[in-house]
């Protein structure tokens, strides 16, 4: 049996990861699993089994195409993470043995679901364990971007810093505001719960249907896209990347904003215009964007988006907490694991 990992992971609990993470600390990894393997780099898969893998073991990630289509080849598992594209080229690439794949990752916009379920290839993922930690994210982008930090620790280190001046560096502040949260789920509802004590007056919300459960969590009234945009004081992207997702933060959406208002997105780049977007903050349409992620990533560093001051942009760590990584990395190896012994895997999507 072979099996193919990408995957970064740190130290984690269970006696199974905990193994994984030794073996596969802060690398993209290509994995090869063996029936009973006493090679160095082995895990336990059950009773007569092992699982043995190879570290990719380099800074320079992720896993340069080429070295992957070739690691893959005649593969049973492949744990991957958000870089890479595991599309048709690579699934022919691995041939008819891959059965399971892993990504340590909520977001799955660079699986290609059709061609998995074309092969019967079952896929883990891991929701729920960064919930925290992108909420937390979340709530220090926007209010970074709406007291603008950035800005300040900038006048203050540069000698910008005068006298006291009444509307210097003013900003918006969340109390008596409206937030608004584009596409409802487990991230959304976490970061109303933090924003509420800051005394947020109302929580809207749109998607594809009302999630009156969930909404009923936060007290959040479902609206249309075009109520979204023009009550949100902040508006924070919380949607999957899918083709109906693609762009839809675009010239029309941000035309229907106030100029007082704040784009926060911390889901995936793709959701978003970027040129629209340059264009309503460079123009005074809205008052902020906080984006923890773009496309592409890295955003070059000479993209106009880096010359406002009124756009703050992180390197995609929502998730990028010690213990929200480890927890990302245990759930990908046990679903990987789990895949391999035929069991249902802890956070499976169905296909
Ligand atoms: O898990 C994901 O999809 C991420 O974007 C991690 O931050």
């Amino acid at each position: 049996m072979c099996v193919c990992v990408c995957v970064s992971v740190r130290s984690c609990d269970s006696s199974v990861c905990v193994c994984v993470s030794m073996r596969l600390q802060c690398v993209y990894v290509s994995v090869r699993a063996t029936a009973v393997c006493e090679a160095e780099n082995t895990l336990p898969l059950s009773g007569e089994c092992l699982v043995q893998f190879d570290l990719w073991d380099s800074d320079d990630v992720p896993v340069p195409r080429k070295e992957l289509l070739q690691k893959v080849k005649g593969v049973d598992a492949l744990v991957c993470v958000l870089t890479e594209k595991i599309d048709a080229e690579l699934l022919d690439a691995a041939g008819p043995n891959l059965k399971v794949l892993s990504t340590m990752s909520v977001g799955f916009d660079h699986l290609s679901l059709e061609e998995l379920k074309k092969r019967g290839i079952r896929v883990g993922y891991t929701p729920d364990v960064l919930t925290d930690s992108v909420a937390e994210l979340t709530v220090a982008l926007l209010l970074t971007t709406s007291r603008r930090l950035i800005e300040a620790t900038h006048e203050a280190k540069s000698g910008g810093w005068g006298t006291w001046r009444t509307l210097w560096l003013c900003g918006y502040e969340l109390a008596n505001s409206t937030v608004g949260i584009l596409g409802l789920g487990r991230i959304g509802v976490a970061i109303a719960e933090r924003l509420k004590p800051f005394k947020v007056k109302k929580f809207i919300y749109t998607d594809v249907a009302p999630r009156p459960e969930l909404a009923s969590l936060i007290d959040a009234e479902y609206v249309s896209m075009d109520e979204l945009a023009s009550q949100s004081d902040f508006l924070t992207v919380c949607c999957a990347l899918t083709p109906e997702t693609k762009d839809i933060c675009n010239k029309d959406l941000f035309s229907k904003m106030k100029n007082t208002s704040i784009f926060i997105n911390t889901s995936r780049g793709g959701v978003v215009d970027q040129e629209d977007l340059y264009e309503a903050l460079s123009s005074g349409q809205i008052a902020g964007a906080g984006l923890d992620v773009t496309v592409p990533e890295p955003l070059p560093t000479s993209h106009p988006l880096f010359t406002l001051n009124n756009c703050v942009i992180l390197p995609h760590i929502a998730s990028a907490s010690y213990s929200t990584r480890n927890a990302m990395s245990a759930l990908a190896a046990n679903n990987l694991l789990l895949g391999l012994k035929g069991q249902p895997m802890i956070k499976e999507l169905k296909l």
